[in-house]
């Protein structure tokens, strides 16, 4: 089964990533997810200018459904993750960058811009747990006005994560900005922000910071990263590939995020949860629902979800 896909014409053998901020704060993690013959590629997570302890714990809960974090951008800063993908690996990396405010992401892309990196790069301007900090991708005149600060110096490829909308009109907003800009891609969804959990039995919230406010992922989230995956790519230059994020615990669902237009699919919660042999799991399931449909290729069903 060909299960490739291509960002910026850097070909992806296997369709398959790690969520930003799961099994990618360390090298040693990144390289497990470089050396899984089922993994296509590996996020960083998202590196601030400073190594960062981030938000107290628990600040990670699982739920039956999904889970919440309010992680709070713990990294082990931008150093150390450009040296790692200024490394040789035998598969593509995406350096994910995360400033506490504009000026920091002007100053981080500044020093990609000047280094060797040649790979990917993912601007993430929807961290929605940097304790008094605002997303940056739900204020579109600050996104525009960033996008265009950054684009007057910055010339290697650059992707953004996404928070996820819930209005067909900001679909149009964000997407009439993102079109402006010679982006390689964009990966939706981020976490739905501030979510909140009660467990009843204590009668209480489940992580600590924030009073008990989290970003929500896994199975909960499937029918938003779905729509947004969907919104993006039908309004999105070609030229802009959607990596698609959120939601996915089975084949069904890897295969539901390609029919709206994924070109790549990316795992958070359930490789929290399961370990890296998800992917093995995952890559049979959907190899199986693909034969059952005649289908040989991604390529042969990707975008092309029926409406009716
Ligand atoms: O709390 C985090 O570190 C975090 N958590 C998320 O769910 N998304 C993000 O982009 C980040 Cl940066």
């Amino acid at each position: 089964f060909d299960l490739t896909g291509q960002i910026n014409g850097v070909p992806f053998d296997r369709l398959f990533l790690n969520a930003s901020g799961v099994h990618c704060q360390s090298t040693t993690e990144l390289d497990e997810l470089l050396q899984d013959e089922f993994v296509g590629g590996a996020v960083t997570k998202s590196a601030t200018l400073e190594k960062r302890a981030g938000n107290p714990a628990p600040r990670y809960y699982e739920l039956a459904n999904g889970s919440i974090n309010s992680m709070g951008l713990p990294n082990n800063g931008f150093d150390y993750y450009i040296q790692y993908v200024l490394q040789f690996h035998a598969k593509p990396t995406i350096l994910s960058v995360a400033g506490l405010s504009a000026d920091d992401d002007i100053q981080l892309l500044n020093q990609i811009q000047d280094s060797d990196y040649q790979g990917l790069t993912e601007l993430n301007l929807s961290c929605p747990n940097v304790i008094g900090k605002p997303q940056m991708a739900y204020d579109f005149e600050g996104t525009q006005a960033l996008l265009q600060s950054v684009f007057s110096f910055f010339k290697k490829p650059l992707g953004v994560k996404l928070p996820p909308y819930f209005d067909l009109v900001h679909f149009d907003q964000i997407t009439a900005i993102l079109n402006q800009f010679p982006l390689t891609h964009v990966n939706s969804i981020n976490s739905i922000g501030n979510g909140l959990w009660v467990d009843v039995a204590s009668e209480s919230v489940v992580i600590k910071p924030k009073g008990g406010f989290g970003g929500l992922g896994g199975k909960m989230v499937l029918p938003t990263a779905l729509a947004n995956v969907r919104a993006l790519r039908q309004r999105l230059n070609d030229s802009i590939k959607v990596i698609g994020t959120g939601g996915v615990q089975t084949g069904a669902d890897v295969f539901a995020h390609i029919l709206c237009g994924a070109e790549l699919v990316s795992i958070g919660t359930q490789l929290q949860a399961e370990g890296i042999g998800v992917y093995h799991r995952l890559t049979n399931e959907l190899e199986r629902i693909m034969a059952d449909k005649g289908y040989t290729a991604l390529a042969d069903f990707r975008g092309k979800l029926n409406t009716i």
